[in-house]
């Protein structure tokens, strides 16, 4: 059996002699410090004769490697504030580059004299793959399925990636060996998945690493070379515990002890920056590599940030910051100065590329102020996200963002029964229960519902069976059906505003005053528990227009002339929350 063991009260001196072969706990008593106990990671207990404590939190999971506990950290007379004080001062921020900021050698010199210009600052860094090397990694999956295993060294995006990597090397004057070995891997990776005929969820998680694998080690061995040291860590070597559902794994509680500890303890014993490994886990039961979802490695860095107590977590990007919408549907986007961990948990989650949609929740957790800026522009000020924020703004005070979700499927459910059926709402979501899909949006009334499908999860079981999708939306509906009368309506977009809802009366009549000059019918509404968001839903084919159409209502130059004639500043106060 399974358990998570907690060894609780003074100092546990001699663990291992107690523990049955293949047990291990894992415990800690506040969010960062580790205090009078013991450590152990990459383990896990199959029984154990030692007693469990309720008193303390005890961690959901723990972590293994072939039923083994294989590392046993021991805190001698406990970590404590001093030590978790001495970590604050060794590491001050977390910088995550994602692919664009370095997309080649030219960004990555441009990234390196960046974090070199701050000699003041130990980052821990956070790299994603070089530019679209993703992508292609999943598209020569995707054909060595079915191109033979003679063919799978010639796929085009296996020599783009390894012209790719080794013409960086090379302009860096590093040597080619530092990612020979994998390029080497992944061609083999690339003929083994020939030849079964199949890419699993579990090889697809195994083929994308290589990316984040080799951004990291050129760039570690480029910093060495210009004289400032540094560290690379693979994040599934580092403690980074995850669920096992590949290609969209959630990160364990068991990862921030385990990861503060080692880039800690590394520290400590040979100081260099450590470069990390975004997008990259463990799965806690399968041992094996997995991702935390596309632009996972906005989460790795939030993560670490936890992990470590962080000052601040920089997120670099390719823009000047979360900017009022989309760029790409309204090129007169601008960048919003300040958002709310809710606000901008919610925009990601929303559909806002820049964020990775679970990011937020460390952050906001450890209450550490997340940074969005632009590599290509560092001077610009970025977006500052905290847990509150300055309400009297006139220009934030109504509406930060604006966010465009497409390809949204809604179903309209009547239940079949009289007025007033209880239990009617219990028994619709047990359905999305059990066959496992999330729903955004919802709106009731007595006898009907209308909601929104996670297009995500949908997705991701697309990337898994793509022939099968229609057949699962059609076992949703038949399921419903034996309650309900359903309409399954598709391509409808879910367009959120993001802001200070309190005002939703100002939002409100605007956003229906423009809608209206443009001919558009709202399908849905619903403002959300988060009092942060407002969704409405449109068809797909008039969402860009309406996103471009509230834009200029909200944030163009009349935006301040119509919100003094309702007046901004409506006195809610200067703090959000
Ligand atoms: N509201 C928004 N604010 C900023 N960028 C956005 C927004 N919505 C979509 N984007 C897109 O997100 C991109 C940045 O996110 P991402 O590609 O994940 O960055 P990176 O790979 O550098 O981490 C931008 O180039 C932009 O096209
Ligand atoms: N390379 C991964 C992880 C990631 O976070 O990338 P980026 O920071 O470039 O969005 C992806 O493309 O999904």
């Amino acid at each position: 059996m399974l358990a998570a063991l907690h060894f609780s009260g003074a100092r546990v001196s001699r663990p291992i002699s107690n523990l049955p072969e293949g047990a291990a706990g894992l415990c800690y008593s506040s969010r960062f410090r580790f205090s009078d106990s013991v450590v152990i990671t990459s383990g896990f207990c199959e029984s154990s004769k030692l007693s469990c404590s309720s008193s303390r939190r005890v961690l959901p999971r723990i972590a293994c490697d072939g039923g083994r506990a294989v590392e046993v950290l021991e805190k001698s007379g406990g970590v404590g504030n001093d030590e978790g004080d001495e970590a604050e001062k060794q590491f001050s921020c977390v910088m995550k580059f994602g692919g664009s900021s370095v997309a080649s050698a030219e960004r990555m010199r441009e990234v390196a004299q960046l974090i070199r210009s701050f000699p003041e600052e130990n980052p821990i860094v956070v790299l994603s793959a070089m530019g679209k090397t993703t992508n292609k990694l999943l598209l020569a999956g995707e054909k060595a399925v079915s191109c033979g295993v003679t063919n799978a060294e010639l796929i085009d995006e296996l020599g783009f990636i390894r012209d790719l990597h080794f013409r960086t090397l090379e302009e860096l004057g590093l040597e080619k060996s530092i990612v020979a070995k994998h390029l080497e891997e992944l061609e083999q990776l690339l003929k083994g998945i020939a030849m079964m005929k199949e890419l699993t969820p579990r090889t697809r998680d195994y083929l994308v690493s290589f990316g984040e694998c080799m951004s990291t080690r050129i760039f570690a061995a480029y910093l060495n070379k210009l004289g400032t040291k540094a560290r690379q860590y693979d994040a599934f070597d580092i403690g980074f515990i995850t669920t096992d559902d590949f290609t969209n794994s959630d990160i364990l509680e068991a990862t921030y002890p385990a990861v503060a500890k080692r880039l800690h303890g590394d520290w400590i014993s040979d100081p260099a920056i450590p470069i990390v490994t975004g997008f990259l886990g463990k799965g806690w039961k399968t041992c094996a590599i997995t991702t935390l979802g596309r632009g996972g490695s906005d989460l790795t860095a939030t993560t670490i940030g936890k992990a470590l107590g962080l000052r601040e977590i920089q997120v670099w990007k390719d823009v000047d910051g979360v900017l009022t919408c989309d760029p790409n549907i309204y090129s007169k986007a601008e960048p919003v100065p300040y958002l709310t961990f809710d606000e901008a948990a919610e925009l990601a989650y929303f559909g806002a590329q820049v964020l990775h949609p679970q990011s937020m929740r460390p952050a906001r957790e450890g209450d550490i102020p997340v940074r969005v800026k632009n590599s290509y522009n560092p001077n610009a000020p970025g977006t500052l996200i905290t847990k509150s924020r300055d309400m009297s703004k006139v220009i934030q005070a109504v509406l930060t963002s604006i966010v465009l979700k497409r390809n949204v499927t809604m179903l309209d459910i009547v239940s079949t029964r009289m007025l007033g059926q209880f239990g009617f709402l219990a028994k619709v979501f047990s359905i999305f229960e059990d066959l496992g899909i999330s729903v955004d949006v919802v709106a009731t009334s007595e006898v009907s519902i209308s909601l929104t499908l996670d297009p995500s999860k949908l997705w991701s079981r697309e990337l898994i069976q793509q022939a099968s999708l229609p057949n699962e939306l059609d076992h949703v509906v038949e399921e419903l059906e034996k309650i309900a009368i359903v309409n399954l309506l598709q391509n409808r977009s879910i367009i959120s505003l993001i802001g200070n809802v309190q005002r939703s009366s100002l939002i409100l009549e605007k956003v229906f005053r423009v809608l209206r000059t443009n001919g558009v019918n709202v399908q849905m509404i619903s403002q959300g528990a988060s009092k942060v968001n407002i969704s409405l839903i449109v068809n797909d084919s008039e969402s860009e227009q309406c996103v471009r159409a509230l834009h200029e209502a909200f944030f163009d130059a009349n935006i301040v002339e119509l919100d003094l004639e309702h007046g901004s500043n409506n006195g809610n106060g200067a703090a959000s929350k």
